[in-house]
């Protein structure tokens, strides 16, 4: 038998996880995910959501009005969720996103020791966060790059 010609590439599977990840984020609004990566394997990941114990129905995912009622104090971001489930050193690691870090997790992925990031969407370039995150990041020599992979898609197919 010849082998299987299918199979996705370690970028397509990484970025894969990233957004499955970000499929367990409650935000209605914006579902983001990150998938930390070490010699091929996987030691951390995260989504959006608000802090461990917090009670879901009494906090807000509004975006605008009063900051206090709404979501952005309290959500922890995907990428810092990732550092913080990781499970060794994520020191020359690689970190793939749903989405291009903003200046918060760009300090917290450096200082984590993490050298690379993979994104898919920036689709916020050009605003300040954006900017920062690229000045502290170069002047850090933490790489960062778009998604490379052919897919767009996976199907997860549950099945004997
Ligand atoms: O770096 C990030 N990582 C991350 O997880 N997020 C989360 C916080 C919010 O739950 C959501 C952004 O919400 P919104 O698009 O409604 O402003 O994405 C937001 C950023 C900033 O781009
Ligand atoms: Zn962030």
């Amino acid at each position: 038998m010849e082998k299987r010609l299918e199979y996705i590439s370690w970028e397509e599977y990484f970025m894969g996880v990233a957004f499955l990840s970000a499929q367990r984020s409650k935000d209605p609004t914006t579902q983001v995910g990150a998938c930390i990566v070490k010699d091929n394997k996987v030691i951390g990941m995260g989504y959006n959501g608000f802090p461990k114990g917090s009670d879901d129905d009494f906090m807000s995912w509004e975006r605008e009005g009063d900051i206090l009622n709404t979501k952005y104090p309290y959500v922890v971001h995907a990428e810092l969720n990732a550092i913080l489930n990781s499970i060794k050193s994520l020191d020359n690691s690689t970190i793939y996103v749903t989405h291009f870090p903003c200046n918060e997790c760009s300090k917290a992925i450096i200082q984590s020791g993490i050298s690379e990031i993979i994104y898919f969407s920036d689709k916020h370039k050009g605003s300040d966060s954006t900017k920062a995150s690229e000045l502290i990041l170069k002047n850090a020599n933490v790489s960062y790059r778009k998604y490379e992979g052919n897919k767009l898609k996976l199907e997860v197919l549950f099945k004997d």
